[in-house]
């Protein structure tokens, strides 16, 4: 067997940016990403290029032929997909902006915003999860545009997640930009690690919640915003 600098010369592969070099520091809350102190210093460029290229070692060591037309591009289209699409909301500069308005119709029922279709991915095997989102707040005198409810789930799941944290992400980011606790979050999500592989039960669904303010004191708020979603 070919020892492993050969074979990582004859893929052209540099690994002077070698994840041993650039740390390990681990900050934040429990309800953080677990994200590097140093996550953001190489530009999005650098990242695609360093992942295409460990992608592309990966695919050698399955056995893939890489001069093959259509397996050939396919480090590149994965490293642009994970740093672009499927993982962008890790970089805090993608956070939507969530511009408020007033409540001038002193609307104070209220809103819910349900079956927002969420993509993510389990962090466990990194293959995706997706489902349902479901979010209620109670103005506090700002309203938010409705669209942005539904950025706001898409950024946190464009992260690799856990349900658990995901549901809590986007209950807070709710609460800090709509500056009030009357928040309620449900996800009800399929994990393609259950469906596709191990246990392989395509059929069970695993379902969350996060509830602040009257949604955790006030039963009937729950109830109602329960009657809304019909779960
Ligand atoms: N709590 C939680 N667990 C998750 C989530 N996504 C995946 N998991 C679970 O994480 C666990 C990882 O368990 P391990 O035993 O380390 O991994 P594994 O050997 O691949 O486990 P199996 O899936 O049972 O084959 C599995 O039980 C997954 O179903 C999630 O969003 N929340
Ligand atoms: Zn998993």
């Amino acid at each position: 067997m070919k020892q492993k600098e050969t074979l990582l010369n004859t893929m052209g592969i540099d690994f002077s940016h070698s994840i041993d070099e650039i740390g390990d520091e681990h900050v934040g809350t429990s309800i953080d990403t677990p994200l590097r102190e140093d996550a953001f210093e190489m530009d999005d460029d650098l990242k695609i290029e360093l992942i295409e290229k460990h992608f592309r070692e990966i695919m050698y060591v399955l056995g893939l032929d890489l001069t093959d037309d259509s397996l050939k591009g396919t480090p590149k289209r994965v490293a642009k997909m994970y740093v672009k699409e499927i993982f962008s909301g890790l970089n805090p500069k993608n956070k939507p902006d969530a511009k408020l308005f007033e409540n001038k119709y002193k609307y104070n029922e209220m809103l819910v915003e349900k079956d927002i279709t969420f993509f993510s991915n389990c962090e466990h095997h990194f293959v995706p999860i997706y489902g349902k989102a479901h979010v209620a707040y109670i103005s506090n005198g700002n309203v938010i545009g409705l669209s942005k409810i539904n950025r706001i789930v898409q950024y946190y799941s464009k992260r690799p997640q856990v349900q658990e944290r995901l549901t809590m992400q986007i209950g807070n980011e709710l609460k800090e930009a709509l500056g009030t606790e009357d928040v309620a979050v449900v996800l009800d999500a399929h994990h393609m690690c259950v469906s596709t592989r191990g246990v392989q039960d395509v059929n069970s669904s695993t379902v969350t919640s996060f509830y602040s303010g009257k949604f955790e004191r006030d039963e009937n708020a729950r109830a109602e915003f329960m009657k809304y979603i019909s779960l």
